[in-house]
């Protein structure tokens, strides 16, 4: 019996011991679902009892991560000290409110500015396209596109992923597999040498705003991502091992363009249901396959997992089952002709 006690305390010990620390932050417009968000995380993953520092602090445990997230506030107010965690943050969750139509353009200016901040570059980012179960949500492909996503994270050189979910459900303890496996994606994106390469980690607090002289040199935190070519299960399971890092300043292989790649199960795309987005470089795209703005068409291929039990939009003409292929056709969503007259309405401003 002591001896069963002694091996399962010195389990214990060595998990403790193994554990990765990992700091996210969880950041998008107010409004967006963030706490939501937090709240259906606290519910599915078990958390580190005392450790709450800060009320926007929780810290989760997940595989052989502890996770410490700030769960951050979106107003204007909020936003002003956003740039204090970006130096210790090893990667970010952005939530988007996919219904909220009136705000995609705000969420590109942020999310420009965001990506493009030299704390921010580099960093693997995760973007949670929430609020699916709404009539009117967007679906990723048109999210990605409106906010040229793929252009901006190739410039930054983040790894994104985008994974429509919806906070309500996760709560609920619903369909809670899309931001599980988002957070485990950028939980391997952040790499594990990533806490060597920031070593001055300073405790975080949001009411003492970081003077200049406290944020750390943003290129010692910074990664330029190398991709090696992935075989065709790199997009369901983008291991460490796919990719590799060097800080900048020691990369040896040219870094290269991220491309998406939606998540898919057998051979058919269906664009009307949800799906998830990884941006990496992969085999040759066929002809057609989404991202036709960018002249993906050398180098993507594209992958999506379906999520029946979140709501397709509304705006999609379904008159025709034929016609899902369509929206990834040639010119993008050619058919979703309701869809494009909004979105000849938001690129205009
Ligand atoms: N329908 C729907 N409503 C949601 C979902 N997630 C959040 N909401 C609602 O959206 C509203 C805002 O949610 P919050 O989690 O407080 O938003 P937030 O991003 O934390 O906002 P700030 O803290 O102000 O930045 C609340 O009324 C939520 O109930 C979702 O997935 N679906
Ligand atoms: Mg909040």
């Amino acid at each position: 019996m002591f001896r069963l006690l002694t091996s399962c305390w010195s389990r214990l010990k060595t998990t403790e011991e193994t554990r990765r620390n990992a700091t996210i932050i969880i950041i998008g417009l107010n409004n967006s679902g963030k706490t939501v968000l937090m709240e259906a995380f606290q519910r599915l993953l078990p958390s580190r009892m005392g450790s709450c520092v800060t009320p926007e602090l929780t810290t989760l445990l997940l595989d052989e991560y502890e996770v410490s997230i700030y769960d951050l506030n979106g107003d204007m107010k909020g936003r002003e000290i956003w740039p204090n965690y970006y130096v210790q943050a090893h990667g970010l969750v952005f939530v988007l409110d996919s219904s909220d139509l009136a705000r995609m353009h705000e969420v590109k200016i942020i999310l420009t500015h965001l990506l493009s901040d030299q704390r921010v570059a580099g960093k693997p980012i995760l973007v949670l396209a929430n609020k699916q179960d709404k009539m009117n949500a967007l679906l990723p492909c048109d999210i990605i596109k409106y906010l040229l996503l793929e252009r901006l994270v190739n410039e930054n050189k983040s790894l994104c992923r985008v994974e429509p979910c919806s906070a309500i459900q996760n709560l609920q303890g619903r369909n809670h597999q899309h931001i599980i496996e988002g957070l485990r994606w950028l939980l391997a994106a952040t790499g594990a040498k990533y806490e060597e390469l920031c070593p001055h980690q300073q405790p975080l607090t949001s009411s003492i705003p970081m003077s200049k002289g406290n944020i750390k040199d943003p290129e010692v935190c910074a990664f330029t991502i190398v991709l090696s070519l992935p075989s065709p299960s790199f997009s369901t399971r983008i291991g460490m091992s796919k990719l590799k890092r060097q800080p900048v300043g020691q990369q040896s292989m040219e870094a290269r363009p991220l491309k998406p790649i939606l998540q898919k199960e057998g051979l058919r795309l269906r664009p009307k249901k949800n799906v998830s987005v990884t941006f990496a470089l992969d085999e040759p795209m066929e002809k057609g396959e989404c991202s036709g703005e960018t002249g993906a068409q050398n180098t993507t291929k594209l992958h999506y997992s379906q999520n029946p039990d979140l709501q397709p939009p509304a705006t999609y003409d379904d008159d025709d089952d034929d016609d899902d292929d369509d929206l990834f056709e040639g010119n993008g969503c050619k058919k979703n002709v309701h869809k494009w007259t909004l979105w000849s309405t938001l690129l205009k401003q």
